[in-house]
């Protein structure tokens, strides 16, 4: 596996790929990896030739009061996991490689940046979708792969490659769970063994919802009140947002008459985490995740 710290030696390896025929497998990370991102790996591997991934993290996207510093980073764990995992290339820039000058140029997404997450880290969108249009740029991607545990980022990054007719597709991967069900996140390692243990109320809530979508209750509000009675049980969990909103363009619904997502994000102690479903109406294929 190669380790890549810059954008030319990046932009050389890709080169070499396309004059073999290969085509490219790109997987955008922050790093400390977990079977979430390896899961990515694992369909890049499977639908590309050459599978590179990046470990960076990007200050842009941190608010002012955010975990930037504190962002637990371990390259070398990380180059191991990769490497045994099938990657080709990592590629692990500075912040003086991919911001060497002040940043003049961001790409803005209006509108479904305006709800869940882009509510409560106003800027957040704006500095992931200007590093990962710079980091398509770079690695020039056939596909790139993202989880669904960050949805509001899926949406985000599709509508980005839409409406700037970038020359890649966005293959979205399911959520990958451990084995109590808490989604894994690289922020988990924060979590006392107390918060943790309060934290699976997420899952839970998020199962009970699915069942009384199931059962028919189609009123956002019942199912939204439902899901913070279980999860404000726990004493340590302070709910950021619960929200179902449409799946396509990201505003609050009352009554769940098309395909929406159910989002929640909830901090337990200095730990904001975040979870998902997506509550299907239409029969047939799911226009999200597969
Ligand atoms: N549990 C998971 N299941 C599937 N994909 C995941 C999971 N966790 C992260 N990913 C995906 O991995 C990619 C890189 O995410 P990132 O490095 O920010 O990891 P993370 O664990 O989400 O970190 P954090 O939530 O603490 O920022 C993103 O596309 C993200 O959606
Ligand atoms: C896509 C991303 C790598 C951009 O920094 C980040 O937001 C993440 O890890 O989800
Ligand atoms: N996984 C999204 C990156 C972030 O929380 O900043």
């Amino acid at each position: 596996m190669r380790m890549i710290h810059t954008i030319d030696d990046m932009r050389h390896l890709v080169g070499e790929c396309r004059q073999q025929g290969k085509t490219i497998g790109f997987v955008p990370t922050m790093g400390y990896l977990h079977e979430g991102h390896m899961s990515l790996v694992r369909r890049a591997k499977a639908e590309c030739d050459f599978v590179v991934m990046s470990i960076f993290v990007n200050p842009l996207q941190f608010g002012p009061a955010e975990d930037y510093e504190q962002y637990p980073r371990n390259l070398d764990r990380d180059a191991n996991l990769a490497k045994n995992a099938g990657v080709d290339a990592i590629f692990v820039p500075s912040v003086n490689e991919m911001y060497p000058q002040k940043q003049l140029v961001f790409v803005e997404v209006e509108e479904i940046t305006n709800n869940l997450c882009g509510v409560s880290r106003p800027g957040h969108f704006r500095g992931v979708a200007t590093v990962v249009a710079k980091l398509l740029n770079i690695v020039q991607p056939d596909k790139a792969f993202f989880g669904q545990k960050d949805a509001q980022q899926v949406r985000v990054i599709q509508q980005m490659v839409q409406d700037l007719n970038m020359p890649v597709e966005i293959v979205p991967c399911p959520i990958v769970r451990e084995s109590d069900g808490l989604a894994m996140s690289s922020r988990n390692v924060y979590l006392s063994s107390e918060e943790r243990l309060q934290a699976l109320s997420i899952q839970r809530a998020l199962l009970h919802a699915e069942e009384l979508f199931k059962t028919g209750e189609r009123s956002a509000t019942v199912i939204e009140q439902q899901i913070r009675s279980i999860i404000e049980a726990e004493p340590l969990a302070e709910v950021d947002y619960i929200k179902i909103v449409d799946l396509q363009n990201l505003t609050d619904v009352s009554t769940i008459e098309d395909d929406s997502l159910l989002a929640v994000a909830v901090r337990f102690g200095g730990t904001r985490l975040i979870d998902n479903t997506i509550l299907y109406v239409k029969e047939g294929q799911p226009c999200f995740a597969q």
